[in-house]
Parts: structure tokens; sequence; C-alpha cells
């Protein structure tokens, strides 16, 4: 469903930030992308999307040439693709409702965008997916007055309030506790076993990559150093990753 061809990101056209990457991934995989600081784990995903854009290589989603479309049917192929940051990118002063809401605003024209008109449909895919993380309790607190695990279940359930097809999460359990971070790592297996939705997700942690994932795919300096199974991912690639 997913297929990178020769990826190559640069911000400054010096520094190759991500090198010469190709990969595919098939629909319904779990994959961690892991590697130091500075490999370039969050340019790949970023690519993804196109938040950032590559200076060399294809994508393809559902073998539709991504780089080739216009505005109005990159905005459509967005709206299909998840985004969960470290920093849970809410806003603040919005109740949890409202904040899962914008997951809607990809579906809606920009004069219904710019009201905040939702249907009753959004009104229920919303509250479907704050039961799905156990926050619908929280429906309608302020969502700055969550704790960090909490805001990153919001974060989750504004995702698959656009019925996403792909999920690239950049570092999402970066700034939360051990347990916590497991607590996170499970929504996100429930959600990929159960929906079925691909999910990429970067990863400082190999042992909750290791554990979650199904495929492992390890970055160094912007190139591809090891892509296998979860299982396969021996402490000497660790070693070669990290020195
Ligand atoms: N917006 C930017 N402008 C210039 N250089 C950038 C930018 N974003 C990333 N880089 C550089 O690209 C390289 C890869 O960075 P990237 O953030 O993709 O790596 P990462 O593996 O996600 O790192 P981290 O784990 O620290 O987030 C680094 O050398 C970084 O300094």
């Amino acid at each position: 469903m997913l297929r990178l061809e020769h990826i190559t990101v640069s911000y400054d056209r010096k520094i190759r930030a991500v090198d010469d990457i190709s990969l595919e991934v098939g629909q319904g995989e779990f994959v961690g992308i892991i590697g130091s600081s500075g490999s370039g784990k969050s340019s790949v995903l970023k690519s993804i999307n196109l938040l950032v854009k590559p200076i060399k290589g294809k994508i393809y989603i559902d073998d539709v040439d991504i780089m080739s479309l216009k505005n109005s049917q990159l905005r459509a192929v967005r709206r299909e693709i998840g985004f969960v940051f470290q920093d849970y990118n809410l806003i603040d002063r919005s109740s949890v409702l409202d904040n899962v809401l914008v997951g809607r605003l990809g579906y809606k024209s920009s004069f219904h965008s710019m009201l905040g008109i939702f249907t009753d449909e959004d009104y229920k895919r919303a509250e479907k997916a704050l039961i799905q993380v156990g926050l619908s309790e929280k429906i309608f607190e302020r969502s700055d007055q969550l704790s960090g695990g909490q805001k990153q279940r919001v974060a989750i359930a504004k995702t698959l309030c656009q019925s996403p097809k792909i999920i690239l999460a950049d570092e999402p359990v970066a700034s939360l506790d051990v347990s916590t971070s497991q607590n996170i790592m499970d929504y996100f297996k429930t959600i990929n076993e159960k929906k079925n939705i691909t999910i990429l997700i970067n990863l400082h942690d190999v042992n909750l990559a290791k554990k979650y994932c199904n495929r492992i795919i390890a970055l160094k300096r912007g190139k591809l150093l090891f892509d296998g199974k979860a299982g396969e991912f021996k402490d000497e690639f660790f070693k070669e990753i990290y020195e």
C-alpha cells in the first residue's frame, strides 16, 4: 500500500537527511523506525505525507504517485494519513471533543471548517474514537488539564476520527514515562490489529520497537541499515546503529 522509491531528503542541499531509501509497507503492517538522533527518522516519516518534500525519489500510496498530485487530490490522500506528534499537537484551551473533531476537518469545505460546522455523524465518530482510547469520561474537559498520556490518547482519537488508512507517529512516547509509554503502545497495537490500519512509528527505545512492532527499520545517517522482522533484530545491529 505504501512504496518509497529512492527517497532523498535534504534541507540545505548539502547534507542528506535521508539518503536514497527504498521500501515497501503492506496494509496492516506495524513498523517501528529506529536510529540515533539525527539519523533521519522524522524526515522519512514526514516525507510520506509530504510535510517534507523529497528532492529525489517517488512515493506511492495504493499505487498513486502522490508527488504528482494536484493540491485538491493531495488533500484527499492526506486526510487518510494520520500523524501523531511527540508533543501531542492539541489546542490547549479547547475541549477534548473539539480537539478530536479536528480530525474531521479534512472532510469539510473550507467554509464549513471556518465556521466549525460538524454533523451528527462527525460527533458520533469523535465519541467512538474517544471510547476506543478509553477517554469518553473526559470528553468535555479542557485538553490542557490532562496528563501527557491522556493528551497522547486524545491525539490518537483525533487521528482515528480521520478514518485513516495509515498512521504515522513521530516519537509519540518520547515525553512519557515507561508505564505510560507501554500503555500508549498498547493502544497503537490494538488499533493496528483490530482496524488493520498500517502504522509506522518512530521510536528511540529499541526494546519497545521489538516488543510491539512486527517489522523494524533501522536508519543510520539517512541510510537504511536494517529492514526485517522484529525478532531478527540482533544486538550486533544495535551496536552498529548506536555506536
Ligand atoms: N527543518 C530542518 N532544517 C534543517 N535541517 C534539518 C531539519 N530537520 C532535520 N534536519 C536535519 O536532518 C537530519 C535528520 O534529522 P531528523 O529529524 O529526520 O532525524 P531523527 O532521526 O528524527 O532525529 P531525532 O531522533 O533527534 O528527532 C539531521 O541532521 C537534522 O539536523
